[in-house]
């Protein structure tokens, strides 16, 4: 990627993509160009088309998508395949119309088996049955990875894919059912600090694990990867450093400073037992996580309280 060069960044007010668009600018990348769903609704094709037409991008990073935790996966199960599955193809496909030189699709950690062997591998995809949690989001991730992986195999470009972790930080969507699980607690403890409530309830029985990266690494990653990376196999972007939910519910406890009691809710699910990342393939490629959690953390929840509740999606 030359500094001159167009770099459409699709979802740019996201919380991932107005983290790629300060990586690149702190890179002295100049000539990024982005819409909001309002001026371009990614699942309208002529829509899509016609931007393509007009912007003529030399790279795009495809961080436009319709996300959401475990509740908001397993409440709309429908919505989250149709958008998901038309705003990929709608702007994949028109990349390729309009001969973009290189894409990055994301996609997430969920497409490996519920399953799997852990920690997961780029190799273990489609060997058995994903989570149903967010099944229809998955099965939506799978397709846009494998459009990539066609397009490459049958004309020869140079569309990769990356495998992100749970995502944390800056610009997060704090909705209190449909966000993820951190920023869900991030806002819980403090609204429970604030109102010096006995006890903070959280849901499942805490036992799941997860692993965490913090969006500026993850913004760094993907950049890198367009610089340094090329091939259809995608690559899986994390940390490779897990914890268990009750244990999440503590390091924000105490970040945020609230000093009640932890109550789980076992009505509500689970989700997947555990998904670690291998990632071996990132590491080999030369590159590795800044951000520990607790420090992230921290980031996070100044960022939360700086913009005073404004994010509740
Ligand atoms: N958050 C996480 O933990 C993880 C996220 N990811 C992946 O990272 C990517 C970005 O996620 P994240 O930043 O968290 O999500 P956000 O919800 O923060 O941002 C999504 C962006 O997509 C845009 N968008 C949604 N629908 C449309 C549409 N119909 N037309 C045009 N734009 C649309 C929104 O634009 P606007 O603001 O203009 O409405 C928004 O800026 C996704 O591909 C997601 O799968 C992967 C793993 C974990
Ligand atoms: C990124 C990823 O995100 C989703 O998968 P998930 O990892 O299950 O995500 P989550 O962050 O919502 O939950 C993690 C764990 O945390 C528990 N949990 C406790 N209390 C709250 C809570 O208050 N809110 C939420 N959301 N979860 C809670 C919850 O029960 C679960 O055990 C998918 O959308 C998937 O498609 C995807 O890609």
């Amino acid at each position: 990627m030359e500094k001159q060069e167009k770099i459409y960044v699709a979802g740019h007010r996201g919380m991932v993509g107005s983290a790629i668009v300060r990586n690149l600018e702190a890179k002295g990348f100049q000539n990024i160009v982005s819409r909001t769903s309002k001026e371009l609704d990614l699942r309208r094709q002529m829509e899509v088309e016609d931007f393509f037409k007009e912007e003529k991008p030399d790279y795009v990073f495809l961080a436009a998508a319709k996300v959401g935790g475990i509740m908001a996966n397993s409440t709309y199960p429908a919505d989250f395949m149709y958008d998901n599955m038309i705003m990929e193809m709608n702007v994949i496909h028109s990349a390729f119309e309009n001969k973009v030189k290189k894409l990055m699709f994301l996609g997430s950690s969920c497409i490996y088996p519920r399953l799997a062997l852990q920690p997961m591998k780029e190799s273990c995809l489609l060997t058995s049955s994903l989570e149903q949690t967010n099944e229809a989001y998955a099965l939506a991730k799978i397709s846009g990875l494998k459009y990539c992986e066609y397009l490459n195999r049958q004309h020869g470009t140079d569309y990769i894919s990356a495998m992100p972790t749970n995502l944390y930080g800056p610009n997060d969507n704090y909705h209190p059912q449909n966000s993820h699980v951190l920023p869900a607690f991030i806002k819980r403890f403090h609204e429970a600090k604030m109102e010096n409530a006995s006890s903070v309830t959280i849901w499942g029985t805490g036992k799941p694990l997860r692993e965490f990266l913090y969006v500026d690494d993850l913004a760094d990653a993907c950049v890198f990867l367009m610089q340094n990376y090329s091939g259809s196999e995608t690559v899986n972007l994390g940390t490779g450093k897990e914890l268990a939910i009750a244990e999440l519910a503590e390091l924000v406890k105490e970040v945020v400073g609230y000093s009640g009691k932890i109550e789980f809710d076992t009505s509500k699910p689970d989700g997947t037992p555990r998904k670690l990342l291998d990632v071996t393939k990132l590491n080999a490629l030369g590159w590795r996580y800044k951000t520990e959690l607790e420090e992230g953390i921290r980031m996070a929840y100044e960022d939360f309280l700086e913009r005073d509740f404004r994010k509740d999606r």
